[in-house]
């Protein structure tokens, strides 16, 4: 909950003295320093070394599945989703691409294995998963000719559960799509709620779906639900096992280390002090980052990307709680010059932020200059412009508290959610596949992009409007909905769960080949609407880390598996 504290006493210009401010200083930090110092583990390199055999060992099994017979492609398939759930993928890139292509020349539209709906939903999953549009036209046959699915399927607990995960990859328009996870919902729900599920394992997994399906999960916390599953079956491979409990100690180290680095970033800026009403959440917003991107060389860009979104939540919390409207003109103005001369003329409490703001870009545009790579700066330096002339909107907006239109409110606020920014941020630091096409492509929101910055907008909304408004913040797109429709505000969720939905199938229909930017490029947008499921589902967790996310972040950063 908000401390209801006095204002922060804070040295600004004469013109602003007067200035009524919003008072809301959120709580601080949950986590104290524990994060701030980092020490290497003495056997790192030791497990380092058996991390590496066992990747070879893993990889020869891969490579041998490429040339099997036919009748043995679904155990390949059941070997691949292992090794995508155990977080051990990103190891396997080539071997697994290979894998998926053969399997789909060779079957196309036409799995051998039909009459399976377990084998039949988890290829369908995989090769959607991998960009491969397989039809779900396949998925007729387990109706009957009152297009009614199939009586018998009720009785094939895994083959449902399968097949409800198979739903999520679903497109605008799929019909037998929606009409499966709606059939499959209510059956698996049925399972649950009447208890009648022997398997012990099975029935915490339909639970755990029904919460969340894979789709939307995030690849780290998927790691840690699927391990002690895979660890029970018979079918177990224990080298891939191991290899994934050491990878995820392994990565777990690197991002400590990271978090501890930029901790000390954090306290060095002084925030606590400079800028006390801007929420202090650097381990909440590791976690996000961390869903973006867990793999080790995406080291740079999370620590690039952790310092310009702390920078985007001080703005944000500038622009919409603390500053005044006189302030953020000026302020604005002098983002738009982008200049450290624009210093003077900027209200004492903002200089810190602008010289940051700076700074941190001048280190990535640095990076960029010994590669020949700086037009990536320009593109992120002419987002965070449009940012700030977009908050300044909402500041105006909330100033005159003018409730703007549904068509108003979204082409303001689907670019101050920022996430499209943070997007092209998440592109700075990559690899050659980025070029500048990459660039222009996010900065003209495309239907992925467009569509994850508007998961998050109306999932935050849902979650945080009404603490929102309780203070003088701009109307959220809940109020803005019921005001233009004349909707209750139950009637308003119940139609952003639909719009969520909806986004999802643009994501998965953008994620089919051809792709507009190479495939990997997807995965920000992907795993940015992700996050928002388990970070807004029940409430804020971002601002009030509740009991699950708490355990999240202890799970992810502090305890470590035993191997
Ligand atoms: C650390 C990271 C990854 C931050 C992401 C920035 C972000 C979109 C925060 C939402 O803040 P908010 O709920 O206050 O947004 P708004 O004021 O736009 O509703
Ligand atoms: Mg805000």
């Amino acid at each position: 909950m908000p401390e209801s504290k006095s204002p922060p006493s804070l040295n600004h210009n004469n013109s602003c003295k007067q200035a009524v401010r919003s008072t809301v200083n959120f709580h601080r930090s949950i986590w104290g320093d524990q994060f701030l110092s980092y020490n290497e583990r003495k056997d790192q390199a030791c497990e380092e070394q058996r991390a590496t055999e066992l990747r070879e060992k893993v990889r020869k099994e891969l490579v041998i599945a490429r040339s099997i017979e036919p009748t043995q492609h679904i155990k390949l398939l059941e070997l691949i989703d292992a090794v995508q759930r155990l977080g051990v993928a990103y190891h396997f890139e080539d071997e697994i691409e290979e894998c998926l292509k053969n399997i789909y020349l060779m079957y196309g539209d036409q799995w051998i294995d039909d009459d399976n709906l377990q084998s039949t939903s988890l290829w369908f999953r995989l090769l959607r998963q991998q960009g491969f549009n397989v039809s779900s036209g396949i998925f007729y046959k387990y109706k009957d000719e009152n297009g009614h699915f199939l009586k018998s399927m009720k009785d094939d607990v895994q083959g449902m559960l399968s097949l409800y995960e198979a739903t999520h990859m679903r497109v605008e328009g799929e019909e037998v799509l929606d009409e499966a996870l709606e059939f499959t919902r209510y059956h698996l729900g049925n399972i649950i709620k009447k208890n009648i599920c022997n398997d012990v394992s099975l029935e915490t997994q339909i639970h755990q779906a029904l919460q969340q399906p894979l789709r939307k999960r995030l690849p780290r916390l998927e790691t840690l639900r699927y391990i002690p599953i895979y660890q029970q079956q018979d079918s177990r491979n224990d080298d891939l096992l191991t290899l994934a409990k050491l990878d995820f100690n392994l990565l777990q180290e690197l991002h400590r280390k990271e978090l501890s680095q930029i901790s000390k970033w954090w306290k060095n800026f002084d925030v606590s002090n400079k800028l006390p009403y801007v929420r202090d959440r650097i381990v909440e917003g590791y976690f996000w980052i961390l869903a973006v991107y867990f793999e080790p060389q995406h080291s740079e860009s999370r620590i690039f990307l952790m310092k310009a979104c702390n920078l985007v939540i001080i703005l944000d919390d500038t622009y919409d709680n603390y500053g005044t409207y006189e302030e953020l003109e000026i302020f604005t103005k002098a983002v738009q010059k982008w200049s450290i001369s624009c210093l003077d003329m900027l209200p004492e409490y903002m200089k810190p932020i602008y010289q940051e703001l700076l700074d941190v870009h001048k280190e990535a545009e640095e990076f960029l200059e010994k590669t020949g790579k700086t037009y990536r700066s320009y593109y992120t330096k002419e987002m965070v412009k449009e940012y700030t002339r977009n908050l300044l909107i909402e500041a105006k907006w909330a100033n005159e508290r003018y409730i703007p239109t549904v068509e108003e409110h979204m082409s303001v606020t689907l670019i101050t959610c920022a996430y499209a920014m943070i997007i092209a941020k998440c592109y700075v630091y990559g690899d050659d596949s980025v070029t500048e096409h990459t660039f222009e492509w996010v900065s003209t929101y495309p239907p992925i992009v467009k569509a994850s910055c508007l998961i998050l907008r109306l999932m935050d909304d849902m979650a945080t409007h009404k603490e929102e408004q309780e203070r003088n913040h701009v109307a959220s797109s809940v109020e803005c909905y019921m005001k233009q429709y004349g909707i209750s505000e139950e009637q308003t969720h119940e139609l952003f769960t639909k719009l969520v939905e909806d986004s999802w199938k643009v994501i998965n229909q953008e994620s089919l080949r051809p792709t507009e930017v190479p495939r990997p490029l997807l995965m920000p947008p992907t795993n940015l609407a992700r996050v928002c499921d388990v970070l807004y589902t029940r409430g804020d967790d971002y601002n009030h880390a509740g009991k699950e996310m708490i355990s999240h972040i202890k799970s992810l950063l502090v305890d470590r598996l035993s191997v």
